[in-house]
């Protein structure tokens, strides 16, 4: 059987990369490309078509900051009946953090919540399977326990709510699994490391960039996680891939690195993360989505 794997955040950066990684490492795969844009989608799909003209490449339109766009994407994607790998890579980062249409903050909702109603609506297609299923979320190494708080998860009052989102994934990704091993469901974080896209072109100019360029190189050879391209970014994604999920360490964070001469691997470090909280949140998270799925009655089946 095919096994069909869903790459959010798929038109630019890392998630593009790793869907050409994929079909590179697989061509039975059948991918589907999450996009915010219909045409993006469709231009993604062209793209990873001219590369591998052969591949099963289908597109679900979804923007993870909208609640009511990601209740419809799972009610397309249950018609489609199957699906056996779900991996983020979509991401915001910005300073100036603010409420979105439904009333939750922005970062929080793209970069966490909107997944993990996409995950808990499609469930039914994620567990239970012969095979085991999986989820890979793209977190950050700077996902810090500091910039989190329990009684303000969604980071409405700090100015640090990427770091937070990134916190709250990888305590999200530790209760799926006490919650979904059993089911055969598995969730792992990993981190790109510090990759050149338009996350980091928000942050600097690229011309800046460009003129740092020889120096990020020279780093590299001391600060592994320098993997600059989101080739290279995508190196954790796509061996967590080739991986049998039920093997893998629940607590840790795979790391995407890259040598000073230019060589892929990863690295797993230690999840910072208590477990208690994380069970605290994860009932937060439930409460949240009682009240959105409350709220959406009629995009459910
Ligand atoms: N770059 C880096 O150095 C690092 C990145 N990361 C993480 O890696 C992941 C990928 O980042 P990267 O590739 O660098 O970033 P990019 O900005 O290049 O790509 C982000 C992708 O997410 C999509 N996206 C953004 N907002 C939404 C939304 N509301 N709904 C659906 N899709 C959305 C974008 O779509 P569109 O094309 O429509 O904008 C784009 O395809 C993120 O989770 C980021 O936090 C972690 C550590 C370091
Ligand atoms: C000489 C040189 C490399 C200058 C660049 C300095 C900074 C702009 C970067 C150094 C480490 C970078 C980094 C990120 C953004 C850019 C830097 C601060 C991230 C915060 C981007 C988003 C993430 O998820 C983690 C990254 C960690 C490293």
């Amino acid at each position: 059987m095919e096994r069909v794997v869903l790459v959010t955040g798929a038109s630019g950066g890392v998630g593009l990369a790793l869907c050409r990684r994929l079909l590179g490492e697989d061509g039975r795969i059948h991918l589907c490309l999450a996009c915010r844009n219909a045409q993006k989608a469709e231009a993604t799909r062209d793209l990873v078509l001219q590369e591998y003209p052969a591949a099963q490449v289908s597109t679900v339109e979804v923007d993870l900051g909208n609640l009511a766009s990601v209740l419809r994407a799972a009610q397309e994607l249950r018609c489609r009946r199957l699906l056996h790998m779900l991996t983020t890579a979509e991401g915001v980062m910005t300073q100036t953090d603010r409420l979105n249409g439904d009333g939750l903050q922005e970062v929080f909702t793209t970069n966490l919540f909107g997944h993990f109603i996409l995950i808990r609506q499609l469930e039914s297609l994620l567990c239970g399977n012969e095979k085991p299923s999986r989820l890979i979320w793209t977190s950050s190494s700077n996902a810090r326990e500091s910039a989190f708080s329990l009684s303000d998860y969604q980071h409405a009052k700090g100015q640090e709510s990427y770091s937070s989102s990134k916190y709250a994934t990888d305590l999200t990704s530790v209760v799926l699994n006490r919650k979904f091993n059993k089911q055969g469901l598995y969730s792992s974080v990993v981190c790109p490391g510090l990759v050149m896209s338009n996350m980091t072109f928000k942050i600097l100019p690229v011309f800046l960039w460009v003129l740092l360029m020889p120096i990020m190189f020279l780093i590299r050879f001391f600060a592994k996680t320098y993997t600059l391209t989101p080739y290279n970014g995508a190196e954790a994604h796509v061996w967590l891939f080739k991986q049998k999920p039920e093997y893998l360490d629940p607590l840790v964070k795979y790391h995407s690195c890259t040598s000073g001469l230019g060589k892929n691997f990863v690295e797993p470090r230690k999840l910072d993360v208590d477990e208690e909280t994380a069970e605290k949140f994860y009932q937060k998270l439930l409460e949240l989505e009682g009240q959105t799925l409350e709220k959406y009655g009629d995009l459910l089946d």
